[in-house]
């Protein structure tokens, strides 16, 4: 039985228990269950805070789990990325009360607060900076600055609310993009299911990603029609009654699709559908 960490709590658990939904998996309708069989799927769900999801498949103790990048590094664990996921992006980045600080050199000598220590420090190290400390603390981190407890925060930044809020700004790159990953064990054999998961969740992904767009298209227009829809691998070119005219069918990225369905339009395809993938295996 192939032994999966899942997120139990926090913005990794719904979109990773709505992925395994979706990939066909039992997943638990009351949030206070631990540990879950799906025995007709050869797999078991182990509930576990994000934090240490990681550490637990670094061990060995869990086969694969589900955590974001920024708490794989952060874990210091030997688990390695095996999958992106595409939810729960985030940038993780260094703020200050706005105005003061635009580069990563002038952190020497301050104190930075952030729930990301490790990640931090390495870093800092990297970029040949040396800060007077880091101040680990658990959430709510905006707040470290006014409260007195450090001069600059790491945290993770979404859509940037909450540092506004908090009177700070952004400065330097980025320390790093993370989103939701899949993680599994960096040395030893495969575990026996990962492949049939993997499958399973690209599946999902893709489904997601891409939609299907059927149109009519004069004969003669079929080649600058398909080169706009080339598809996957390559599209489905029918016959219809009348003989001037051909269908196709294509898949074409989701966000793309307006823009496609313009092209199509100006080159003279008609009766442009599009319609989602329920799923698929590629
Ligand atoms: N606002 C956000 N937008 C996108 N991803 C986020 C956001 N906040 C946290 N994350 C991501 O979620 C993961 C952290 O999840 P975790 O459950 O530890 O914290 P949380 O969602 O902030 O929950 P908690 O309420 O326990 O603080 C990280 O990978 C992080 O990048
Ligand atoms: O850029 P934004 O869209 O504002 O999102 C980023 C915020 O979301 C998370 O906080 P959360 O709400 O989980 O609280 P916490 O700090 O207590 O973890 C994160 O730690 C940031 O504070
Ligand atoms: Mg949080």
């Amino acid at each position: 039985m192939l032994r999966i960490a899942v997120p139990n709590k926090g913005s990794l658990s719904e979109p990773a228990a709505d992925l395994l939904r979706e990939a066909g998996y039992r997943q638990r309708r009351d949030s206070r269950e631990l540990v879950l069989p799906d025995p007709d799927n050869d797999v078991e769900f182990f509930f576990l805070r994000p934090r240490d999801i990681a550490v637990y498949v670094g061990e060995g103790t869990v086969d694969v789990g589900i955590t974001g990048r920024d708490l794989l590094l952060d874990s210091a664990s030997t688990a390695t990325e095996h999958l992106r996921l595409g939810f729960a992006r985030s940038t993780f980045r260094f703020a200050a009360p706005a105005g003061r600080l635009t580069d990563i050199a002038q952190i020497a000598g301050h104190r930075v607060a952030t729930s990301y220590p490790v990640l931090v420090a390495d870093y800092l190290r990297e970029h040949g900076v040396e800060a007077s400390g880091i101040v680990r603390l658990d959430g709510a981190v905006e707040t470290a600055i006014r409260l007195g407890v450090a001069d600059v925060i790491a945290d993770v930044v979404e859509t940037g609310t909450t540092l506004r809020a908090a009177g700070l700004e952004i400065f330097g790159e980025p320390i790093l993009r993370s989103e939701a990953v899949l993680v599994c064990r960096a040395d030893g054999d495969e575990p026996a299911g990962l492949d049939v998961l993997t499958r399973r969740i690209q599946g999902v992904l893709t489904a997601q990603q891409y939609v299907l767009m059927d149109y009519d298209v004069p004969l003669a227009l079929v080649d600058q029609a398909v080169g706009i829809t080339p598809g996957l691998e390559s599209p489905t070119v029918s016959p219809l009654h009348n003989r001037e005219w051909a269908a196709v069918r294509a898949m074409v990225r989701r966000d793309e699709t307006n823009r496609v369905m313009d092209a199509l339009y100006d080159v003279g395809a008609r009766a442009i559908l599009v319609t989602s993938i329920h799923a698929c295996r590629l």
